[in-house]
């Protein structure tokens, strides 16, 4: 689905990427199904656990971003690392579609902001708390719900450029402002993101019930439905907005 975006810029059309999005949402909805296998685990987060330097978490992430980093996970545009520090180069050899994107995605990685409302501020909201001892899991399992919300939120280099190339004309007078207001009014569409924030809701509702033989199950959802339309509404869609806004203002660089 991203390659369809990826690969050529005649399949760059909004409806396409729109699409991308949505089957995205499909991802999300269900590692935060699988992240609320567990309780909050805490020690996960412990920056004294073992004999890591940092917390187990830190060291999931940096040994797992190493390893995809060397087949070729992040020659991707929108797969940005949370642990960009002395990633070793991709082994596998470059693709050879012409890029899509201006150059200036590479620049923008907004994952820290991402990291902090996951632990800070999401993952309260629907992992309970406690203790069962999985803290391995757990980890990977974070990081399977960051890679996939950041994927999302990295998609609006895409979104920013079709919108671009659908109304230069429009744009244009906005990047060399540099107005980031006027940006943000040009490609926000509030009938669209109302859509999603329903739709997501929707998803986590249906593939978060228990599925029986002899009923429709107990009627409790895995993931709280209200909590995956916030998680839209209050991170992923402003935050794909500002990777639109500062992709646009180096659009003409
Ligand atoms: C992604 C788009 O741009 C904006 C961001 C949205 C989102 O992140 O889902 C939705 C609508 C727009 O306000 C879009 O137009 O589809």
């Amino acid at each position: 689905m991203a390659a369809a975006a990826n690969s050529n810029s005649d399949n760059l059309t909004l409806d396409k990427v729109r699409e991308a999005l949505i089957r995205q949402e499909d991802t999300i909805v269900f590692r935060l199904i699988q992240r609320a296998n567990f309780p909050v685990n805490s020690p996960t987060y412990d920056e004294k656990f073992a004999s890591f330097s940092g917390s187990l978490l830190q060291f999931v992430v940096k040994e797992t971003e190493a390893l995809q980093s060397k087949v070729g996970r992040y020659e991707n545009p929108e797969e940005q690392p949370f642990s960009p520090e002395n990633l070793p180069p991709s082994l596998v050899p470059p693709q050879a579609n012409p890029p899509v994107l201006h150059p200036a995605a590479a620049s923008i990685n907004i994952n820290e902001k991402i990291w902090d409302f996951y632990f800070n501020q999401l993952l309260p909201l629907f992992a309970v708390p406690g203790d069962d001892g999985n803290y391995a899991s757990t980890a990977s399992s974070d990081l399977d719900c960051l890679q996939a919300i950041s994927r999302r939120i990295h998609y609006g280099y895409y979104v920013a450029e079709v919108k671009f190339k659908d109304a230069p004309q429009d744009y244009e007078p906005a990047i060399r402002a540099q107005d980031r207001e006027g940006l943000m009014k040009l490609l926000t569409f509030e009938a669209v993101e109302e859509m999603v924030k329903k739709r997501v809701e929707k998803k986590a509702a249906v593939f978060g019930q228990d599925v029986c033989l002899v009923d429709n199950g107990n009627g409790k959802c895995k993931v709280d439905p209200s909590v995956v339309s916030r998680l839209y509404g209050e991170w992923i869609m402003p935050l794909t907005k500002l990777v639109q806004v500062e992709y646009l203002l180096r659009r003409l660089d």
